[in-house]
């Protein structure tokens, strides 16, 4: 992994409907995450923050469900043109979070620097939704489906091209809510998944040596998008929409562990932290200490 980290914060809570989750990049910086990097030996830029307009500020100019669809749009813009700065100038992007619809400017800002990307996507969501498939209407649940080209245009084309991730080349981990028209996505596209029972079947340790197999062939750069959610709300309860039955915070500490020995992870986002939510910052502390361990922290 590179040896310099650029960290972007994304203050966005217009991709779902519970205030607090733009104060996460606050949070995470407040739980010390320049200090952990520099701690491990890092060259540590804190670019700051992207600008989120407020919502309905954006003249809407698109009839559609999908809510705050020119203000999440937007920002993706910059947010995508941010983090391919931060590419080109060798360093890595840590991109902190936010609701996790600004996966789909991170992607669209790395995905060009890469002929192949990977994808894991750690969450207890598939975030596969379309507007005619979401429950919701909120973005947060559609990210993943816009980077592979499907759902509303103005989502697949931030960036100002289509496809950012190829379905073969994507490992979600840790699902156990997902919608049937993410689970039809799936099952056509042939997206790999490890639920949470494989993660209770054959072991984290078994879930991670195949995923990283499976990406470390095919692949000449891998994305970490983690959703706070994919851990059990008891190990992080600072979360929107908190799913009972996650990944637990040792099992994540492996993960990312054997992620930093696989030297795969090219970039990574950290999102949905929400402090309204949490208990005493304890959300935003576990995604900092599994920071930590993802850029290579070991205790002895
Ligand atoms: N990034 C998230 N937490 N996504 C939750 C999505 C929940 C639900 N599947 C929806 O589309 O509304
Ligand atoms: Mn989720
Ligand atoms: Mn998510």
């Amino acid at each position: 992994m590179k040896k310099n980290i650029t960290l972007i914060g994304v203050p966005m809570d217009l991709g779902q409907t519970r205030r607090g989750v733009d104060m996460g990049p606050s949070a995470i910086r407040y739980a010390g995450i320049v200090e952990r990097l520099k701690d491990i030996e890092y060259n540590v830029l804190d670019f700051g923050d992207i600008e989120i307009a407020r919502p309905g500020t954006i003249e809407e100019t698109i009839e559609t469900n999908l809510k705050n669809l020119e203000e999440v749009a937007s920002a993706s813009e910059n947010l995508a043109q941010a983090v391919s700065d931060v590419i080109q100038e060798e360093r890595f992007p840590l991109v902190l979070g936010g609701d996790h619809s600004i996966a789909i400017g991170s992607l669209a800002g790395i995905s060009k620097h890469y002929e192949n990307l990977g994808v894991i996507w750690y969450d207890a969501h598939g975030d596969l939704n379309t507007a005619d498939t979401s429950p919701s209407g909120n973005i947060h649940g559609m990210p993943l489906a816009a980077s592979l080209g499907i759902g509303h245009e103005t989502l697949t084309r931030i960036g100002g091209y289509e496809q950012k991730v190829k379905p073969e080349n994507i490992v979600i981990i840790g699902a156990r809510s997902l919608d049937e028209g993410e689970k039809t996505l799936i099952k056509e596209r042939g997206i790999k998944v490890y639920t949470m029972h494989e993660i209770d079947r054959i072991g984290m340790t078994k879930v991670m040596e195949e995923t990283i197999e499976y990406l470390s062939g095919k692949t000449d750069g891998v994305h970490l998008s983690l959703d706070l959610d994919g851990l059990d709300p008891q190990d992080a309860p600072g979360v929107g929409t908190p799913v009972l039955g996650g990944i637990s915070y040792r099992e994540s500490h492996l993960a990312m562990e054997m992620l930093a020995e696989s030297q795969l992870i090219t970039s990574a986002e950290f999102v949905e932290v929400n402090p309204i939510l949490d208990e005493r910052n304890k959300t935003a502390t576990v995604a900092v200490a599994l920071m930590g361990s993802l850029f290579g922290e070991k205790l002895l």
